[in-house]
């Protein structure tokens, strides 16, 4: 039976780091503060952003939540975030996504000050991250990472496989596990055969969004299994990427869902929150 590797109390413990950071901050005079941007009514996303709202006022971030209309423009949201770069107080920007659809995400994105980019995905601080120059490290990705890290799994010379391929997940992910010197392979849609690669994996990221594709003949004895899928069933049910019963009897860690990676993401985005603010400093 393999080991749980606790997200929700990894995440406990970071938040408790970030704290501390933070009053260390507030004694030399600077609040480290995040502006959420939410566009739309989307049920999933308000409660996502409400949940980071609160996670910075619990560690004493100081947060503001811009809520706008489904039907705001483009130039609108590109205004807002033009004064919130120039906004001393904001030190992380994040453009909640997916975006209502007459919106361009990209020219969103890559309107972010890159010094507050605490979500990573601006093309800049990508290349920044795959040329392993100074950058933030995208939420959900650099969470698997520390999840790894306080497991004390060390991806050094291990064979990695990460299935997905997405921007904010599947590419940044294989980028952090290569520079900890792991053997990286990214599958995706089209890749042969998904099992057998999977197979080779000491450590086996599954970030695809397919409920349950990752089953247990398909993970090698002793693998680490990291599932960063969040996929409601028609039935109500939450279930990650991976087939958490049979995968469980094989693997040496793996991570639930929920409980897993989800709650480092908010985790990681308040330590990116005091890394911008510090750094502003
Ligand atoms: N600009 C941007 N940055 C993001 O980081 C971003 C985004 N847009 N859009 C949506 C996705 C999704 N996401 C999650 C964060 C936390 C949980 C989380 O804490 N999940 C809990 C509860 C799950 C539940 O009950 O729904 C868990 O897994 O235990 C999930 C998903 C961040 N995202």
């Amino acid at each position: 039976m393999a080991n749980i590797l606790d997200g929700k109390k990894i995440a406990a413990e970071v938040r408790e780091e970030v704290k501390r950071e933070v009053e260390e901050l507030k004694a030399r005079g600077i609040t480290p503060g995040l502006a959420v941007i939410l566009v739309g009514d989307d049920p999933a996303s308000q409660v996502y952003v409400r949940n980071k709202h609160r996670a910075c006022e619990e560690v004493g971030i100081y947060s503001e939540v811009h809520r706008l209309a489904a039907s705001t423009t483009q130039e609108e949201v590109l205004q807002l975030i033009d004064q919130l770069n120039h906004d001393p107080r904001i030190h992380g920007i994040l453009v909640q996504l997916p975006l209502p659809d007459h919106i361009d995400e990209k020219k969103v994105i890559d309107s972010i000050a890159l010094d507050k980019d605490v979500d990573g995905f601006s093309p800049s601080n990508v290349g920044n991250l795959v040329i392993g120059d100074k950058c933030f490290y995208p939420c959900t990705p650099h969470g698997c990472m520390v999840l790894l890290e306080r497991a004390g799994i060390d991806p050094k010379g291990k064979k990695a496989v990460v299935v997905g391929r997405s921007n904010i997940v599947g590419k940044p992910m294989a980028m952090m596990l290569l520079a900890r010197h792991a053997t990286v392979t990214i599958c995706h849609s089209r890749t042969a055969d998904l099992a057998a690669e999977c197979r080779q994996a000491d450590i086996l990221v599954a970030a695809v969004g397919k409920p349950e594709l990752i089953t247990g003949d398909m993970v090698k004895e002793g693998a680490v299994v990291i599932d960063v899928g969040i996929n409601r069933l028609p039935d109500g049910r939450l279930v990650g990427d991976v087939h958490f019963e049979s995968v469980s009897s094989k693997a040496s860690w793996i991570t639930p869902v929920p409980g897993g990676v989800g709650p480092m993401t908010i985790a990681m985005l308040l330590k990116n929150t005091v890394e911008a603010a510090r750094r502003a400093c």
